[in-house]
């Protein structure tokens, strides 16, 4: 049988150079002056939000032909400015959330969401890959030579925030060309530069930890969770915010109620790409695989899933030298939204991280798809361990098939920390201004019981403390309370008297990234909780 063919990076909008970040900066201003009108309000806007005009503003906005955005570069740059005034639009300042969203904003919204192959909804390809420039044009991307192009808070936080993610796909993007040659390499047997291959695979993930480490450095958990975070939230289970229905697109599929989940991390093909690579599997919260859930042997199945249109997509956990094309359905769910597919929205046992892909440029969602059907690496490290283990070589592949993937661990470890002080304990300690800058005394409702007290009685200590447990109470006041997990769209609650931080699926947020942590663990072929605990094991 012959093999399919390997992805060819250009003939999915992905540069060798830069990845899934566009080859070329993007622009900083769209050159048609038909657009101006845009480009002025993007200019204004963070002013225009701070003195509650923004909805006015956004309303006097003539409906511009987006159909005239010619080229990608502009269609991408049209797409943030409409993604940040929408959201600005939609949360507002110190407003009830606004259910419906002016023809203004969502024609041209809806029209070069198309164009792009993505959805009408701030993504991490708005905010992280398209919302760069170079400080030094012929300096590096990095975080000494980046700066963005929009903030929806004005905050250098804010900043900081989307540009270490945008330095992370700066510093990942050689890997792709590496996988391909990997996924090569397997195919002709050549284990030799294989591990080679894989050595240098290892150093550049060690090196994206490195870069997500910095994101402590200049981006503040407070300013993060009270100020950037609530804007970055969708639409998806936001019954709590004041968004049962999700949004209404006034002129869009005849003003019909939209709910999309808003802009995650979890929508970086380049983190997806790994995990296709390296044979790590994502399941429901709570659930495992009825076999191999250690995973010490060698997985073999490919999980392809039914697409809601009845043709059977591949999903990200095909391990195998070739695509299987039969149905395999090991587990409870395996939710599927490759190209066109529609995420199962509200089903407590999606693959979130799956759906996620829903959200990313078509192109990209589609080179992973690819992807799936070639990734042959780990089945070919656990056919060689499975043979003779006198083999040295054999030895080395396993060992830095396992330092890859314990990369993506820690990677996943780091990642832990970070969403347990920029959301978890911010979420416990409360905000230090009584509305936390979110909806003004008049429009809030009188607080449930927290602790004894009002919610509103419970805000701050008159010093800039927060009172304990002052987060607790009101979503009316604190909308943040209720969308702790906003960006991804699985709306947290807080139960009563509980600390725990709960989607709506009933899925905890700490849990959640935890087990994505172990299932990345569950791909080593010794799945040994650190490198320095295998090399013990193998003495
Ligand atoms: C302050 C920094 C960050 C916070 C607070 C944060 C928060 C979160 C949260 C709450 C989730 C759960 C799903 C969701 O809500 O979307 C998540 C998932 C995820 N985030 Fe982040 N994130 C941060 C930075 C980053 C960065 C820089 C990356 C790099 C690409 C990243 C990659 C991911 C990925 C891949 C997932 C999916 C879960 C997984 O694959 O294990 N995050 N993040």
């Amino acid at each position: 049988m012959s093999l399919k063919d390997l992805p060819i990076l250009a003939d999915y909008d992905i540069s060798p150079v830069s990845g899934f970040l566009p080859a070329e900066e993007p622009l900083q201003i769209l050159p048609d002056p038909y657009f101006a009108p845009w480009e002025e309000t993007f200019q204004q806007f963070n002013g225009l939000l701070l003195a509650s005009r923004l909805r006015q503003r956004a309303n006097e906005l003539p409906c511009l032909d987006a159909s005239r955005l010619k080229t990608k570069a502009e269609q991408r740059r049209a797409y943030l400015i409409l993604c940040m005034l929408s959201h600005a639009y939609v949360w507002g300042k110190h407003e009830q959330a606004a259910e419906s969203l002016p023809a203004s904003l969502a024609v041209p919204w809806q029209t070069v969401a198309n164009m792009l192959e993505i959805q009408p909804v701030l993504t991490h390809a708005a905010v992280v890959m398209w919302n760069w420039r170079l400080l030094y044009k012929n300096g590096p991307r990095d975080l000494t030579n980046l700066d963005t192009l929009g903030t929806l808070s004005g905050s250098s936080d804010e900043s900081w925030f989307y540009l270490v993610t945008t330095a992370i796909e700066a510093t990942g993007a050689p890997v792709l060309s590496k996988i391909l040659t990997a996924i090569q390499l397997v195919r002709d047997n050549n284990t030799t530069a294989l591990i080679q291959e894989l050595g240098s695979i290892r150093g550049i993930i060690e090196e994206l930890v490195g870069v997500l480490r910095r994101m402590f450095e200049k981006c503040d958990p407070y300013v993060f969770y009270w100020k950037v975070r609530p804007y970055l939230a969708g639409w998806e289970n936001m019954a709590e915010a004041g968004l049962p229905n999700g949004v209404r697109y006034e002129g869009v599929d005849n003003g019909e109620y939209k709910k999309l989940a808003g802009g995650s991390a979890a929508q970086s093909s380049l983190i997806h790409a790994l995990d296709i690579a390296f044979g790590v599997e994502h399941h429901p919260t709570g659930m495992r695989p009825k076999k191999n859930a250690e995973n010490t042997t060698p997985s073999t199945h490919a999980t392809v899933a039914s697409a809601p249109n009845g043709t059977a997509h591949a999903a990200s956990s095909t391990n195998g030298s070739t695509p299987a094309p039969k149905v395999h359905n090991s587990y409870n769910d395996a939710s599927d939204v490759t190209a066109g597919a529609k995420p199962a929205h509200g089903s407590s046992s999606n693959n979130f991280i799956q759906k996620m892909r829903f959200y990313m440029p078509g192109p990209h969602r589609n080179f992973l798809t690819h992807l799936t059907e070639v990734a042959n690496i780990r089945q070919y490290v656990t056919d060689k361990a499975s043979g003779d283990r006198s083999d040295p070589q054999v030895e080395k592949l396993i060992t830095v098939f396992d330092e890859c993937v314990h990369q993506i661990k820690v990677f996943r470890d780091v990642h832990i920390q970070m969403v347990t002080l920029y959301i978890v304990m911010q979420a416990n300690r409360g905000p230090s201004i009584s509305h936390g800058g979110f909806v003004p005394q008049p429009h809030a409702q009188k607080s449930p019981e927290v602790n004894g007290k009002t919610a509103d009685s419970t805000l701050t200590n008159g010093d800039s403390t927060p009172a304990k447990g002052s987060s607790k109470g009101s979503s009316i006041l604190y909308p943040q309370k209720i969308i702790f997990g906003a960006p991804h769209g699985l709306a947290k609650k807080q139960e009563e008297g509980n600390d725990v931080v709960r989607g709506t699926g009933g899925t905890d947020l700490i849990p959640f990234l935890r087990q994505s942590r172990d299932e990345t663990n569950n791909s080593k072929i010794v799945p040994t909780p650190s490198i320095t605990a295998r090399k013990a094991s193998v003495a």
